[in-house]
């Protein structure tokens, strides 16, 4: 299984979120930014050089979600670890996607997304909703 980390970075009560290039997997879907753990690496170290290099900007990985377990159709299996992050600074400037979003959170539904990124976009928004945070 495959270790993924994504993150959903929060400025002003917006989300950044990405589109999957045309020469991606899942192309011109919708993701939280991040990718593929390396050998010895934590989760949150991954994350900050993931988006450091996709996206050029800094972020500090905040609280966890529940990870997602999701097979492909060709059987590739990876385990999705979403971050809350915290935008630190930078213009973002991207280096693989096609496009990105600051998204306000209602319109965050209209997306479409990554199947795998369903749950966790449904777990970010139900805490949303409780905690006003
Ligand atoms: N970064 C990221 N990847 C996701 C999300 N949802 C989802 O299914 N994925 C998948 C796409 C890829 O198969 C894998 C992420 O790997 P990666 O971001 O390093 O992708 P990559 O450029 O190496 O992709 P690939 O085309 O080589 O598969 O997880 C998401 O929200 N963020």
């Amino acid at each position: 299984m495959i270790k993924v980390t994504c993150a959903i970075i929060e400025q002003q009560g917006r989300v950044l979120v990405t589109q999957r290039s045309g020469k991606m997997s899942q192309p011109f879907l919708w993701e939280y930014p991040g990718g593929k753990l390396e050998p010895n690496e934590t989760e949150e170290a991954a994350l900050v050089r993931e988006i450091k290099e996709e996206l050029n900007i800094a972020i500090e990985p905040v609280f966890r979600l529940t990870s997602v377990i999701h097979t492909f159709p060709d059987n590739l299996v990876i385990e999705l670890i979403p971050f809350i992050c915290r935008y630190k600074g930078g213009n973002v400037s991207l280096t693989e996607h096609r496009s990105y979003q600051w998204s306000t959170l209602s319109d965050l539904k209209k997306y479409d997304w990554c199947p795998a990124d369903i749950p966790v976009l449904n777990e970010y928004l139900e805490l949303k909703q409780h905690t006003n945070a």
